[in-house]
């Protein structure tokens, strides 16, 4: 049996965005090993950089963004691979399920060509099993008829079944990475629990799952791994049980009070503008255990019983 290895390394990634002359640092030295066959989720609220991190694995930023540190992937180094060879790795070896399905979607075409092409392009299964692969794929989707869903074009389905779409055409390509990017956002619990159960499917085949998500318990069912992320840094990583059963940073300790399992105490507050950053720690104005030095100086990453901590406590 081959040992687990490192299948994903970010190291020290940095992405900024220049808008109107104005830098924007949506990502602040992120860095993260994904191990092969396990699930990596990443949590924290919205703005606070996870698709930005998704989409520069994939080299999909927009040309106003710049882009430091290094992302390897198969002991590849993505930012220097030449197009050609990015391509064939795009949807083959790593697929990304947008946030947004109509990005992933082409407005024009039936799901079922949208399926087809990629797998004919990328030679996954042969011809003559390619339409009983597409059946499958939107079955596992949750389409219970999947001879009527591959005739639908995206305009006649709701978001939901258009995220659905997204995860089938995704996960048909059996791409050994998968980065699903809100893979359950507006769907029903039935709906979800078809979509987790696809990408556990991922997971049981020793493939390896990005998950970026806000349903904390999704990441708690799937994740062997929780990066917490707050205004582009991350403040909180290490194994998946140990962090969400008993956080130590006061933002993770917050999230989790957030849960309406947990009585929905949401953190009182909002994150500080990235283009307004404090010269402490990012989260010291919402923290209730904040101390003087949080407010003069940034709390460093550091290792403390087996997780990474940014915070002056530890
Ligand atoms: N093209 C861009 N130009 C300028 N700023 C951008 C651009 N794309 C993203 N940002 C900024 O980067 C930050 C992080 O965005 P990102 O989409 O990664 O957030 P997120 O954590 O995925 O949030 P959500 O949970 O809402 O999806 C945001 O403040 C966003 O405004
Ligand atoms: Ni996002």
């Amino acid at each position: 049996m081959n040992s687990p290895y490192p299948i994903l390394d970010i190291s020290n990634l940095s992405i900024t965005f220049l808008s109107d002359g104005i830098k924007i640092p949506a990502v602040s030295s992120f860095s993260c090993r994904i191990m092969q066959g396990t699930c990596t989720a990443i949590i924290g609220e919205s703005g606070c950089g996870k698709s930005v991190v998704a989409h520069a694995i994939l080299r999909l930023l927009p040309k106003n963004s710049q882009v430091e540190g290094t992302i390897i992937f198969k002991n590849q180094n993505i930012y220097r691979l030449d197009e050609r060879l990015l391509q064939s790795i795009r949807g083959k070896e790593i697929g990304i399920m947008f946030q947004s399905p109509d990005r992933a979607l082409n407005p024009i075409y039936r799901l079922y060509k949208q399926m087809f092409q990629p797998l004919d392009t990328h030679k996954v299964v042969p011809v003559q099993e390619r339409e009983a692969h597409i059946h499958k794929a939107l079955i596992k989707a949750g389409f219970s008829n999947p001879e009527l869903a591959a005739r639908l074009y995206p305009c006649h389905c709701s978001g939901g079944m258009n995220q659905r779409a997204v995860t089938a055409i995704i996960l048909s390509l059996e791409p050994d990475l998968v980065i699903a990017d809100e893979p359950t956002k507006g769907l029903d619990r039935s709906k979800i629990l078809d979509i987790q159960a696809s990408l556990q499917e991922v997971l049981h085949e020793k493939r390896t799952l990005l998950l970026i998500t806000h349903d904390i318990r999704l990441a708690h069912t799937m994740a062997h791994h929780i990066v917490v992320m707050y205004a582009g840094e991350i403040v909180e990583a290490g194994p998946a049980n140990a962090i969400l059963s008993s956080p130590s940073h006061p933002y993770t300790r917050g999230l989790i009070q957030s849960l309406p399992e947990n009585g929905f105490n949401p953190i009182p507050g909002c994150a500080p503008p990235l283009t307004n950053l404090p010269e402490g720690c990012r989260f010291a104005d919402r923290c209730y255990q904040v101390t003087k030095l949080c407010h003069k100086r940034p709390a460093k990453l550091t290792q403390v019983n087996g997780r990474m901590i940014r915070c002056h406590r530890y």
